[in-house]
């Protein structure tokens, strides 16, 4: 019923994973598929119905070949260029460090066939996913090539597997789709690092304050409060802190493009890789978060908590109705945080990103996101109430953790009641809508011209 599609054959050169894998699945989509093989008399299996020749026989069968080759074989290609000329070639090739070769693999193969058409594409595909069809994670492929004709017919072929096709633009942008395999989380990099360095540092301050302080005054041995008291003032601390840390860029750069006078000027770049990696800060803190509440709901059945009570049963203590206000109300403000802090955090998610619109988005994860921040900040300073007031909170004159924590996020918070203003809020409109700018910057000159 479809006989240009059962007619229109492929070419593959290599026998290897990827090769067997992508044959596979170009036979599945109704095409016919011709292997190129060193030894097509006893290469290893191959898909039902394909044929095998060598690369010379095999490169006749189709205009597309996919290279499913190592990199380091490539030259062999320049031998077999009267046979390629004019072929589209599409290099799938990774390489399995950065940097391991001076040019990208697909410049590399242009280089050696200057004639024919190179295209990138499938090398963020594995051969595992390839035969497993379509999932989730291997719906869409990069390409890129100098050739858009070439560009369009390896476009087509990918559509039929069921592959969002992403164009990338020319050859040159090869390298950074070779890279593209490479990376491990690459925005969870710096969220990480900042919640193991706060965690470290705040575990041993701690440490020093709860532990060592009492065993060196009071000779008294408290060192199982590590496991849940300590982590539980750890967690809390640092969440609050990195929570914030995801409105302090933005914060940071409405400042400085106040000070500027203009929105056309870059920020620079440890800014925009911060404001980048938000996202990310924000999931991490709402991880620590959610440890944090259990942690809590946990501290009930704790043997030492039982114990204390037990031995409390007999004596006979005033209500304090002050306490029940104070300790109600910071529970309910870090029940509301956290509620709040769970919709941000779902709201995140791509999927439900991307039913919302752009304005909707911007709603909840900037005015809601202060809303969490002021109120799981307003748990904290209700969790230390009068305790400032007390000597016995400054233990060797270091001030309890709870305190350090509510720094940054007082700031955030300031800054952006600051920003708020009617005066400087009208004055950000202006710039960010491009009605107004220091004409005499030259850097903005440029950009007018
Ligand atoms: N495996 C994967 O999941 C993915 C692989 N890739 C890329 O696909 C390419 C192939 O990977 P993969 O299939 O895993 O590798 P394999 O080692 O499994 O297969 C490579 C094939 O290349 C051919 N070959 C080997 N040496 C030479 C040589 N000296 N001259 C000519 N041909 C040679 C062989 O086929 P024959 O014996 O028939 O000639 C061999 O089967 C690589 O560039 C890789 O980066 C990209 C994305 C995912
Ligand atoms: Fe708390």
């Amino acid at each position: 019923t479809m006989p240009d599609l059962i007619q229109q054959s492929l070419c593959i050169f290599g026998t290897g994973d990827l090769g067997r894998s992508l044959g596979h699945r170009l036979f599945q989509s109704g095409y016919r598929v011709v292997y190129g093989s060193r030894r097509p008399d006893s290469c290893g299996p191959v898909p039902q119905g394909a044929q095998v020749l060598n690369h010379a026989e095999a490169a006749q069968s189709s205009r597309i070949i996919f290279l499913c080759i190592n990199r380091e074989h490539y030259s062999f290609l320049q031998a077999l260029a009267p046979q390629l000329n004019g072929k589209v070639l599409v290099d799938v090739s990774n390489n399995p460090e950065k940097d391991m070769f001076p040019e990208a693999n697909a410049v590399y193969l242009q280089r050696l066939l200057p004639e024919a058409y190179v295209v990138k594409a499938l090398n963020t595909l594995s051969a595992w996913g390839l035969q497993n069809g379509p999932s989730d994670a291997n719906r869409q492929t990069f390409i890129c090539g100098d050739s858009a004709e070439a560009k369009q017919a390896v476009s087509e072929v990918c559509t039929r597997l069921g592959l969002l096709v992403l164009d990338r633009g020319g050859v040159g942008a090869s390298r950074e789709l070779e890279d593209f395999p490479l990376q491990l989380f690459p925005m969870w990099k710096l969220p990480m690092r900042i919640a193991v360095g706060l965690s470290g540092a705040f575990f041993f301050y701690l440490l020093i304050r709860d532990v060592i302080y009492t065993y060196v005054y009071e000779g008294k041995d408290v060192s199982f409060r590590i496991l849940v008291s300590l982590a539980n003032k750890v967690f809390p601390i640092v969440s609050l802190i990195m929570l914030a840390l995801c409105y302090l860029p933005g914060v940071m750069a409405a400042l400085l493009q106040l000070h500027r006078g203009t929105k056309y000027r870059r920020f620079p770049d440890w800014l925009d890789r911060w404001m980048l990696c938000r996202k990310q800060m924000g999931l991490v803190a709402l991880a620590l978060a959610s440890l944090h509440v259990l942690y809590t709901l946990i501290i009930p059945i704790r043997y030492y908590v039982r114990y204390r009570i037990g031995a409390l049963k007999n004596q006979t203590t005033e209500f304090f109705n002050i306490l029940a206000w104070r300790t109600d109300s910071y529970y309910s403000m870090g029940v509301l945080g956290f509620a709040l802090f769970i919709l941000l955090g779902i709201t995140s998610l791509p999927s439900v990103s991307n039913a919302l619109s752009w304005r909707e988005f911007s709603f909840i994860q900037s005015k809601l996101g202060y809303v969490t921040l002021f109120l799981c900040t307003l748990h904290g300073y209700l969790y230390g109430w009068d305790k400032f007031l007390h000597l016995y909170s400054y233990k060797w004159y270091t001030l309890p953790g709870y305190m350090l924590s509510l720094v940054v996020p007082t700031v955030v918070l300031g800054l952006k009641l600051l920003l708020l203003l009617p005066c400087v809020d009208r004055r950000l409109t202006r710039i960010r809508r491009g009605w107004e700018h220091t004409p005499q910057d030259p850097s903005v000159q440029k950009l007018l011209i």
